[in-house]
């Protein structure tokens, strides 16, 4: 009997000799790391509360799962949580982790992981702040590093400590309120241009009816599009649907729609790939999803070199022509152009210089963090609106009367300044947003990985199971912790009553704690995380989302669609979806009905 299998293992092997080299790797990298966990010493969270381990190889049983509401939606002990569409949202991305802090009454976490590995999970804004602080000690792992930087490349998000604090100072200037505000009639320019095909929009009206629009496609071209003009000064043509628009967007489409239908041997080839050995994901055509994600990658990387080599040349020519960086910054308006100039300066030391494979990489970089983050904020947004018409109304004429008071027209923004938008009158609109941030955070959870051992500090002292009292919490060199944002944004401590409904009004009485914690300003929460690597295109993003967002509500009242539900995914960052229409991907379809302001 034992031959015959041991007989069909070699015949199958022999057929199929990629897959079988890289099934006997899995299992060689399983063994290994069983016996690191093995034979590792007793661990220094073992005192902490969360869920038993139920197996060493898998971690936590999909029993405890259920009683978290993670999967089964009939599960006996899952308590439903009715968000404000009146369905139960235990499976937005990060509410069962949520619930499971809930649960446990505590404030950090140990969750058993497959191969006898253990996570710490915090939603405490001490312990957050200090872990995120320190960006020498805490780090990505480095199977982390490596595949953020197999996807994006080498820029800003990938890399930590030193060479982080010198990317960042290139940067910083780019991204100051004085590039803002010269990008200003970027902003508007393309919002211009999206509101005017969107008013023209039908495509849709015939499969969800009158006035029904995709608020992801349309905030996904404008977003693409304005990083594109904004960052370096490139036409993606995305709202008009040109070549490179098309290129692009439908790459990206295509690749996110994938991460969102992911099979369970997607699951398995793809964590095994991405969390041991990364390079793999560029050699082995394993999965169709797995293709369509380089698909994705390759084509960044052809349009970002382009960039970098058509940029080069032209600064090459304004610095023999002795042309002043400021003038070409105030004519040009983008940031590579600013991070080239600054670059090529002759007054930069040769170990500061940042060499081209860096300098695309932060164009992908910006693609990837800057274009679909803002999108489908905006698109919640657009949701949270259309379940809440009266407060939409009320949202909608506090727009109105700011624009009077600033003596402007909601249809014709153009001349929208940066004062404008950051006006006392503007901040119902700043709250909506960061609400809309706060339920929906585009990234759920941070990880970081302790490089050495380090005491955690913690809001209040914790209890441990065998009855100490903890004033921090000891964590050992390897440790990996997870800072989960959503959790912390739910956590009524922080944010008052009901944190599962959208209360834009929360935010002017948020709880004392809120403030003595000094949760990362200016939006007050952890949705662009914090310390040195806080998300460096905030302000970008909060100046890109109200632009649009004034026009659209300017113009348009918010319904949803009859008989359609909605739910979120996160495939990088957590997405809308129509349930029954999830192998269509990222969608959102509303109702905009002409109601100008
Ligand atoms: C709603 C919109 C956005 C959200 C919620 C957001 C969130 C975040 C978060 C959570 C990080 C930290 C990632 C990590 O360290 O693992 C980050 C980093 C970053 N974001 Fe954003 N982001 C947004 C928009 C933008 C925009 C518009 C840009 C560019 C124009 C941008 C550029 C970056 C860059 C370059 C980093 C890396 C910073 C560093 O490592 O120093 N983001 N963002």
């Amino acid at each position: 009997m034992s031959t015959t299998l041991s007989d069909k293992v070699v015949r199958w092997a022999s057929a199929h000799p990629i897959l079988a080299a890289f099934f006997a790797l899995v299992l060689v990298v399983t063994l290994y790391l069983g016996w690191k966990e093995a034979t590792r010493g007793p661990s220094v969270l073992a005192g902490l509360p969360g869920p038993q381990r139920t197996s060493f190889l898998l971690g936590f049983s999909r029993d405890n799962k259920k009683k978290f509401g993670a999967k089964n939606p009939t599960a006996a002990d899952r308590e439903p949580i009715i968000g404000d569409d009146g369905a139960d949202i235990t499976d937005v991305p990060g509410v069962a982790t949520a619930r499971m802090y809930d649960d446990y009454g505590s404030d950090h976490l140990v969750f058993p992981r497959p191969i006898g590995g253990e996570l710490l999970l915090t939603r405490d804004a001490a312990t957050m702040s200090h872990v995120l602080n320190d960006t020498y000690n805490y780090q990505r792992s480095s199977a982390g590093t490596k595949a953020t930087k197999m996807i994006i490349g080498d820029g800003v998000v990938a890399v930590f400590g030193d060479e982080h604090k010198k990317q960042r100072k290139m940067l910083s200037p780019a991204f100051s309120v004085d590039s803002l505000k010269a990008l200003m009639p970027v902003f508007t320019n393309s919002t211009n241009q999206m509101m005017d095909r969107f008013a023209k929009d039908t495509s849709l009206e015939k499969r969800w009816g009158k006035d029904v629009k995709d608020s992801v496609k349309w905030f996904g071209r404008v977003t693409l599009d304005i990083i594109g003009h904004a960052g370096f000064d490139y036409d993606f043509g995305a709202v008009e649907q040109g070549p490179n628009g098309l290129a692009v967007r439908s790459t990206f489409h295509d690749a996110m729609t994938s991460t969102m239908n992911v099979s369970p041997i997607d699951a398995i080839v793809g964590a095994f790939m991405f969390f041991v050995v990364p390079s793999l994901l560029y050699i082995l055509p394993l999965t169709d999803n797995v293709r369509k994600l380089r698909e994705m990658r390759s084509e960044l990387i052809k349009v970002s070199q382009k960039i970098v080599q058509a940029k080069a040349a032209q600064i090459r020519k304004e610095l023999e022509a002795g042309v002043d960086a400021k003038e070409t910054f105030a004519g040009k308006k983008d940031i590579l152009h600013l991070l080239m100039r600054a670059n090529m300066s002759p007054e930069l030391r040769p170990e500061d210089r940042l060499s081209d494979s860096v300098l695309a990489g932060q164009i992908v970089t910006f693609i990837f963090a800057g274009h679909e983050t803002t999108a489908t904020t905006m698109s919640w947004c657009t949701f949270f609106l259309a379940l809440d018409l009266e407060y939409q109304s009320k949202l909608r004429s506090e727009i109105q009367d700011a624009l009077r008071a600033l003596g402007k027209d909601g249809d014709s923004i153009s001349d929208l300044t940066w004062a404008d938008l950051n006006s006392d009158a503007m901040r119902p609109l700043d709250q909506c947003i960061q609400e809309t941030l706060r339920l929906r955070p585009p990234v759920t959870t941070t990880f970081r990985y302790a490089t050495k051992d380090d005491n955690l500090p913690v809001t209040t002292p914790l209890k441990t199971k065998d009855g100490r009292t903890l004033s921090s919490i000891p964590v050992a060199a390897g440790t990996e912790i997870a800072i989960s944002v959503t959790s912390n944004n739910m956590d009524p401590k922080y944010f008052g009553p009901e944190t599962h409904r959208f209360r834009p009004d929360r935010w002017n009485h948020l709880p004392e704690l809120h403030a003595k914690s000094k949760l990362p300003s200016p939006y007050g929460s952890f949705v662009f995380n914090g310390g040195p690597k806080v998300c460096i295109g905030n302000k970008f993003a909060m100046t890109e989302m109200k632009i649009i967002l004034i026009r659209v509500l300017a113009k348009y009242r918010i319904e949803s669609v009859e008989g359609l539900k909605y739910k979120s995914v996160e495939a990088v960052v957590q997405r809308p979806t129509v349930i029954g229409y999830e192998k269509e991907g990222s969608q959102l379809p509303l109702r905009f009905v002409n109601d100008p302001l």
